[in-house]
């Protein structure tokens, strides 16, 4: 049974940014937390997309505050522009969702030359993240901490991380690849979250599973594989209104204040697969993702 979303407080005053919040899960998670007032940020790299899905939030809404910014996560020059951009308006930044992905994808490279389910889903929001911490930092305080929640998925369970060898051009295969870039995701917020105890500050970090949900991201299935998938997500998916429903609980709910690190599905937490708890696992992926964006020391917490 789907969880139920409880009803949540007003946000005014508050401000997030949803990557890939123009359809699917970004667009129910922006369109909720822009109905209680927040001031949301689609960010996404389909400009036509994120204006008409800003129309539709602005036609059920008057009030809502919501905008769209052009960032393109499969290129690392368009996330440090957003965020120089974001920077520029000197706003607060309350919550995060790390939601925008691909799955499937043929073979492709991003503009950096990253393989496009790792370049895309992962690194991107991994230097969006890091890029946006110290805003994170100063808009967060004790008892009301800001908040990273990132998208991961129960593929991860099958995802397969070897650091010397993070790159592999050979043997493409996409749902090796997707699944390789949700494991990374959830190893990257759980040691986030490490870091950021250490560090005392008032901003968590959690990962979501929001269960199987009828979007678009199924659309690179090969042909028979769709059509069965289509006719079984309309009896058996979740919409994507119930596949927002723990973003939305993660993101804003009073009663998860101070409890990051967690992966969270339909609405509580569950174990993750045995290598997302590994130290060494965690920090090499970390190290190693720092150097391929090219992050130096002060930008980590
Ligand atoms: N749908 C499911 O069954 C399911 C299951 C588990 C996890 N998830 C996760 O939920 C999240 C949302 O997926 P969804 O089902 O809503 O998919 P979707 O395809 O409907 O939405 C994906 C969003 O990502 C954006 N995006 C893609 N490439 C981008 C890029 N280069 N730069 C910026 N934005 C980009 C798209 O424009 C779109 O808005 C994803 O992280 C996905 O992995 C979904």
């Amino acid at each position: 049974r789907p969880f139920t979303l409880p009803e949540l407080a007003l946000q005014h005053g508050r401000v997030a940014i949803v990557t890939g919040g123009a359809r699917g899960i970004g667009y129910e998670t922006a369109r909720h937390m822009a109905s209680l007032g927040a001031q949301v940020i689609i960010a996404g790299q389909n400009e036509l997309e994120g204006v008409s899905a800003v129309k539709k939030i602005c036609e059920e809404n008057r009030e809502a505050k919501v905008e769209f910014e052009q960032l393109d996560l499969a290129s690392l020059q368009s996330v440090r522009q957003f965020v120089q951009t974001f920077k520029r308006r000197s706003l607060p930044l309350h919550i995060l969702v790390n939601n925008a992905a691909v799955m499937l994808v043929p073979e492709g490279r991003t503009e950096e030359g990253f393989e496009r389910h790792f370049g895309v889903n992962y690194l991107g929001h991994f230097l969006l993240t890091l890029l946006l911490l110290d805003t994170l930092k100063h808009s967060g305080k004790r008892g009301s901490c800001s908040r990273v929640v990132t998208l991961s998925s129960s593929a991860h369970g099958a995802g397969e991380i070897q650091l010397d060898n993070l790159l592999n051009r050979q043997c493409y295969s996409a749902h090796a690849a997707y699944c390789q870039s949700k494991l990374a995701l959830l190893l990257f917020s759980s040691h986030l979250q490490q870091r950021l105890d250490r560090g005392g500050f008032s901003v968590s970090s959690c990962a979501v599973d929001p269960g199987m949900v009828d979007t678009s991201l199924y659309r690179h299935l090969f042909p028979p594989a769709r059509l069965a998938q289509t006719a079984i997500a309309r009896l058996l998916f979740r919409s994507p209104t119930q596949g927002a429903s723990t973003v939305l609980y993660t993101a804003l709910s009073p009663s998860l204040e101070g409890e990051g690190g967690g992966y969270w599905s339909n609405g509580r937490t569950e174990m993750t697969s045995p290598n997302t708890y590994d130290p060494q696992l965690q920090l090499g992926l970390w190290d190693s993702s720092c150097r391929l964006v090219g992050l130096q020391e002060q930008h980590q917490p």
